[in-house]
This record gives structure tokens, C-alpha cells and sequence, in this order.
């Protein structure tokens, strides 16, 4: 069902620092921040020839991510984003097998304006998973 592996996603403290890291040191492509209220961080996308990296850092006041940071403040990574071709369909799927579909359950438009949701965790050996919609 799982596609391409779409990101792996970095919690950052300090969103300059690691942006100058990536292009700089890394002599990576770096896309220009984006906020997005709608999911509490604010993102920049690093294009590598085979998938991304998302950096994100924590926008507003309930960012789902300030935990993650509070309990990792030197940043670490806090997610990986599949592509599947029908989000309600692998919902559903994954739903039925006893995975724990994050937030209303419903999909929410992601970072690249397609629908995304989050998977619990617990339920996926200790890492935070995404899908996103192809
Ligand atoms: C920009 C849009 C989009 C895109 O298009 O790319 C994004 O990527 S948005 C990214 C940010 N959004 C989300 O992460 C939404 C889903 N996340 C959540 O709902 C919460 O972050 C969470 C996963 C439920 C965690 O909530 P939190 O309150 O921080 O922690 P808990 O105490 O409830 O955690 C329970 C348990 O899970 C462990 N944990 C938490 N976060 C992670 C993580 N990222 N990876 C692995 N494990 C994680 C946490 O340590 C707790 O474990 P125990 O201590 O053993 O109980
Ligand atoms: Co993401």
C-alpha cells in the first residue's frame, strides 16, 4: 500500500541555524520557510535527489510539536511521510488493523497542499509516520 518514502522530518530549536547548516555546510537546495497555521509549525523543505527533508519549528501556542522538543531540545527526528494513492482507503485499512489515526481522523491539507494524516507512534515502533496523498 506505502509508496515513496515523500520526507523525513527534523524538530529544529533554531530554524536559521539549521537552514544555513543544510545550505551551507551541506551544500543542500533550500526552499523558502512556509508557515502553516493550520498544523502549529512553521516548515522549510530541503530537496535532495531522492526525497526531501523537512525542517520544522514550532509555530503558535499548541504546537504539536513543543513537546517533542521540550523532551529533545538539541532537535531531533520526529517523523517519516509515505505517499499512498488513496489516504481514506490506507486510513481505513490501517484503522481496521488497530493503528491509532492522530487528531479528528479526517485528512488535513499538508505542506505541498495534498491531504495528510498522522499515525500514533506507539503503534508504528517508536516513529511518528505521515501519508500523503500522491
Ligand atoms: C506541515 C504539515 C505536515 C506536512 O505536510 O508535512 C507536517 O508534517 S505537520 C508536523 C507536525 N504535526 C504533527 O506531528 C501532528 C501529529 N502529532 C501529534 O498528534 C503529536 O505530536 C503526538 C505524536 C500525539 C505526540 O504528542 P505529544 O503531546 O508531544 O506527546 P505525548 O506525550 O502524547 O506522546 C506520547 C508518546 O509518544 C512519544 N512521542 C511523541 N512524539 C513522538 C515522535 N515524534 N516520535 C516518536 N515518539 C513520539 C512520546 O515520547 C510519548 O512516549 P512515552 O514518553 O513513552 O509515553
Ligand atoms: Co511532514
Amino acid at each position: 500500500m506505502i509508496g515513496r518514502l515523500n520526507h523525513v522530518a527534523i524538530a529544529v530549536p533554531d530554524l536559521d541555524a539549521a537552514v544555513a547548516l543544510y545550505a551551507d555546510a551541506l551544500g543542500a537546495k533550500v526552499n523558502a520557510p512556509q508557515d502553516e497555521p493550520d498544523h502549529g509549525v512553521t516548515v522549510v523543505f530541503i530537496e535532495l535527489p531522492n526525497t526531501k527533508i523537512e525542517l520544522l519549528h514550532p509555530l503558535g501556542k499548541n504546537s504539536p510539536i513543543a513537546g517533542f522538543l521540550a523532551k529533545n531540545p538539541a532537535g531531533g527526528i520526529h517523523h517519516i511521510c509515505y505517499e499512498v494513492q488513496d489516504i481514506v482507503a490506507a486510513r481505513d485499512r490501517l484503522k481496521a488493523a488497530g493503528a491509532r489515526v492522530l487528531g479528528s481522523g479526517e485528512p488535513k491539507v499538508g505542506a505541498h497542499g495534498k491531504p495528510v494524516l498522522f499515525l500514533h507512534p506507539k503503534d508504528f515502533q517508536g516513529a511518528l509516520v505521515e501519508l500523503e496523498e500522491t
